[in-house]
């Protein structure tokens, strides 16, 4: 309960003059009940007795209209909150996204699957949900029942007593239940990691699967993911509920007994019923607030589970593979000496040594699984080797501004992603480019026939990973998208996997005959792509096998 209390403490950084303001209201508003309370005893005491009717409505209406302005106080201050938890949820998802960028790519290979979509997803979501709906009543909340509490005091000692005999227990029940509910909340939230994983694979996999006919296996799966979450769900309701009633049983409770007592003391003569009256009207508005305080505990509870989660994800104990600082100007000069690189304990790439002079085209092929992918990943800065060094230009990796260098990089990996959106921007991918060079840059990738076979043209819509175009189409935009900025090194992961041979002959001649003769690392199953490099590199069992065959 502490760290989920110090957590949201420090998630409210940024806003402590909202949330100072936000406790001078909340005084504000249980001191302008203190008159009120003050004016029923005078109903009872003193207008009743006298039979002044008069009495009793003029009271009767100062302490409604004290009533409506501790509401309208009430009201400003949940207002300030909510502004407050608004900015702080935006700031938290701004430096969600920050980090996410920063992290390297071994942190997202160790990760659960869903786990990372789980938390920036639905755990900010749920955290603004408790955060909005919560918070800005709990910590008005805390407020009024302190407020509350000191009035209560000033007016009956002894029933405050009475009062306050209730929170060593409700103490306790929080303790105890916070607890359980704490555990059911991390059990429920590896339910939805894993639901959160399934649903995105689903999708993705959705033709597929039907192609198959495997539609009814991969149901069945599904179903029993859905079914283990609503049993989790189940289980984590239940605790709260009865959590929640727990602590509203215990509060009526401390009612009651404020009755008893207090009825006690009326029949002995020691108290007059307007200030019992008086005394249980602040003390009902005291266990109201007390209720409010409690009931809010469960929710931050669980939100606090998923701040933790969130938490984990801000604080990774993930060091970027390089953190130079040095930019150069980059000629496409680049060297791995004596690399070694595994992905886990067993060596893949083993004192590796390749070489790509400036202007220099080379294929790296060899069998599925032999590491060609990885090199490149190696070559991109993606990964650290475990021994050796990367250089380019001369210059090791480690002194690198690797964001900077990359810059100059131009890149098509097997998996290509395009996010929704028209041709143009596709192949922008948020850079500064006129149209003209984005027109040149499909040409030179051969785009500029898909995108005459569009009836919008640069302006078509490609769908959400360009799903309304070929892969063969998608394969050209990809180097569009790799040409632009004229990069000094190309690297391409199979880009002709779905190029028919017209497409493969005018990418090879492309590349050949680029104006500013870019360094080119090709990956390639394909033999037309591998003759027409400069160096064919091949790569088996983590070394380069053949050391460089020279294409005759
Ligand atoms: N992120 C990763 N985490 C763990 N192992 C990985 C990861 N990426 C690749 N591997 C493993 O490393 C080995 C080499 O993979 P890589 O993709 O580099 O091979 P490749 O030569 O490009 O293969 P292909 O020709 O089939 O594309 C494979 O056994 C693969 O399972």
């Amino acid at each position: 309960m502490r760290a989920a209390v110090r957590a949201y403490a420090q998630l409210l950084d940024g806003a402590h003059r909202l949330l100072a303001l936000s406790v001078v209201l909340s005084v504000v508003q249980s001191l302008v009940l203190l008159p009120a309370a003050l004016l029923v005893r005078r109903i009872f005491d003193t207008d009743l007795p006298h039979h002044d009717s008069t009495g009793v409505t003029w009271t009767g209406a100062a302490v409604l209209v004290l009533y409506v302005l501790s509401a309208l106080v009430g009201l400003a201050n949940r207002w300030v909150v909510v502004i407050a938890t608004k900015d702080a949820m935006t700031r938290l998802r701004t430096r969600l996204w920050h980090r996410l960028y920063e992290l390297p790519r071994g942190w997202y290979d160790a990760q659960e699957p869903g786990r990372v979509h789980g938390s920036v997803v639905q755990d900010t979501e749920r955290l603004d949900l408790v955060i909005s709906q919560s918070l800005s009543v709990f910590l008005p909340a805390v407020v009024v029942t302190a407020a509350l509490g000191v009035l209560a005091a000033v007016l009956d000692p002894l029933l405050t007593l009475v009062l306050a005999g209730v929170l060593p227990l409700l103490t306790l029940l929080s303790r105890w239940l916070g607890a359980v509910v704490e555990r059911y909340a991390q059990d429920w939230h590896r339910h939805f990691d894993r639901f959160s994983a399934e649903v995105t694979q689903g999708l993705r996999g959705m033709v597929m699967v039907t192609a198959l006919g495997t539609a009814e296996a991969e149901l069945a799966r599904r179903t029993r993911t859905v079914e283990a979450l609503s049993e989790s769900g189940r289980r984590l309701a239940w605790r709260v509920s009865a959590w929640t009633i727990a602590q509203g049983t215990v509060a009526a409770g401390a009612g009651i007994a404020v009755l008893v007592v207090g009825g006690r003391e009326v029949s002995a003569g020691s108290l007059t019923i307007g200030a019992l009256l008086s005394f249980y009207a602040i003390a009902a508005l005291l266990l109201r607030s007390v209720s409010t305080v409690v009931g809010a505990l469960p929710a931050l509870v669980t939100g606090g589970a998923s701040l933790r989660r969130v938490q984990e994800v801000l604080d990774a104990d993930a060091e970027p593979p390089y953190r130079g600082t040095r930019r150069i100007e980059f000629s496409g000069d680049v060297r791995l000496e004596g690399v070694s690189f595994g992905y886990d304990e067993r060596p893949l790439i083993r004192d590796l040594d390749l070489v790509l002079r400036p202007g220099e085209r080379v294929a790296l092929v060899g069998p599925n699984g032999a590491g060609k992918s990885t090199v490149t990943a190696l070559v991109l800065g993606l990964y650290r080797p475990q021994s050796g060094v990367v250089r380019a230009d001369g210059v090791a990796y480690d002194e690198l501004d690797l964001a900077h260098l990359r810059a100059r990089f131009g890149v098509v990996l097997q998996e290509l992603v395009l996010a929704d959106g028209t041709v143009a921007e596709a192949i922008r991918h948020g850079r500064e480019a006129t149209m003209e060079q984005v027109r040149l840059a499909a040409r030179r990738a051969g785009a500029d026939a898909v995108v005459a076979g569009l009836a919008d043209g640069y302006d078509a819509r490609i769908g959400e990973e360009g799903s309304l175009l070929s892969g063969g189409q998608r394969q050209r935009i990809g180097l569009a998208r790799a040409l632009l900025g004229e990069p000094r090194l190309v690297v391409l992961d199979e880009p002709t996997t779905h190029l028919d041979d017209a497409a493969i002959a005018h990418l090879l001649t492309t590349l050949a005959e680029l104006p500013w003769r870019p360094s080119v690392l090709v990956v390639t199953h394909d033999s037309a792509a591998a003759a027409s490099a400069d160096r064919v590199v091949v790569l088996r069992d983590g070394r380069t096998a053949a050391q460089e065959v020279p294409v005759p």
